[in-house]
């Protein structure tokens, strides 16, 4: 392996994985673009953590395939070392100084940069002498940060890392990740459930809901397709009927309501004639909406009526 050129894209094929009586993946399907930074996404218990698990082969799925830079991660001498997998459990040896654990790590990631490692520790306040045993929650994370981008893997995934960090050090990871990024291309997957924090660095959006997908798109593409739109009710109203509405309030006489879909020039204008006001709506918005447990139901219903 070289050092990290464009990154590794990842393919899963109607995978499904059980524990026990949970279905924690419902023959899931989709691809991650290599050289690209994916937000994976959904509510508590919906499967991402399962998901990230199986593409860094510490597990194997109970049916379908899964492709890493397009082979079976499992036991897969070449590809393990180029997938680094960070979770905020941090999996790291709790007894050991940071710099042993660094050394440790190094010696596994042919791509390890010990330059990017001390930037990091500097940026963290990280001190090499300490044991992660005696960093506090956040600083644990931090750590684990730093032995994430520091590896300057192929394929990164980094599950919910930025808990227990402040809202400084959050930042300053984001900006730490997307300058390294930019220098070193390569494949990053964040998971995390402040989106409205993180939906700047992602290119394309993965959304799990119940172990299946939701979305899988560019992040532009779904932004694009949440619309808000505002005004006198009974011209919302006219304006909406038929759209796909996601949410919609209402203020005395003035209701705004956000619908998916993208419109033309057409209904645009004719939008602007009735006196409505458009506007974009947050991936966080956009992001709560979708996966309303109401309205996931309700598609979920479908369906399986369609599968019968
Ligand atoms: N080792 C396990 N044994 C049994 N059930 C599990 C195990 N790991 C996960 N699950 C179940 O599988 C489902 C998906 O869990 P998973 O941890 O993948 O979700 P998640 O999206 O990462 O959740 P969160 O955002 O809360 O971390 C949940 O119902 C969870 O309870």
């Amino acid at each position: 392996m070289t050092a990290t050129t464009t990154g590794w894209g990842v393919e899963l094929h109607g995978v499904t994985q059980r524990y026990g009586d949970v279905v924690a993946l419902d023959d899931v399907t989709l691809t991650v673009r290599p050289g690209t930074i994916t937000g994976l996404l959904g509510r508590n218990g919906s499967g991402k953590s399962t998901l990230a698990s199986l593409v860094a082969a510490f597990r194997r799925p109970t049916a379908g395939r899964v492709l890493v830079d397009g082979e079976d991660p499992w036991e897969n001498e070449r590809v393990v070392p180029g997938v680094c997998f960070v979770r905020e459990s941090g999996d790291v040896l709790d007894d050991y100084s940071l710099r042993d654990n660094l050394a440790y790590v190094s010696g596994a990631r042919p791509a390890f940069s010990h330059e990017l490692a001390g930037e990091l520790l500097d940026l963290f306040e990280l001190e090499p002498r300490r044991k992660p045993s005696k960093l506090s929650r956040g600083k644990k994370s931090a750590f684990g940060i730093v032995l994430g981008l520091a590896s300057r893997a192929p394929l990164t995934i980094l599950d919910e890392v930025h808990l227990g960090l402040d809202a400084p050090s959050r930042y300053a990871f984001y900006d730490a990740l997307l300058a390294d990024y930019a220098e070193h291309p390569r494949t990053l997957v964040l998971s995390s459930h402040l989106i409205g924090e993180i939906e700047r660095l992602l290119e394309d959006v993965v959304v799990l809901d119940r172990g299946r997908v939701l979305v899988a798109q560019d992040a532009e593409g779904l932004r694009a397709e949440g619309l808000s739109v505002t005004g006198p009710a009974d011209a919302v109203e006219r304006f909406v009927a038929g759209r796909d509405v996601l949410a919609s309030q209402r203020l005395a006489g003035t209701v705004q309501t956000t619908v998916r879909g993208v419109l033309t020039e057409g209904e645009v204008r004719r939008a602007r004639d009735a006196g409505l006001e458009l506007g974009p709506v947050p991936l966080q918005d956009l992001f709560v909406h979708l996966t309303d447990p109401q309205r996931t139901a309700g598609a979920a219903d479908a369906s399986r009526a369609a599968d019968r």
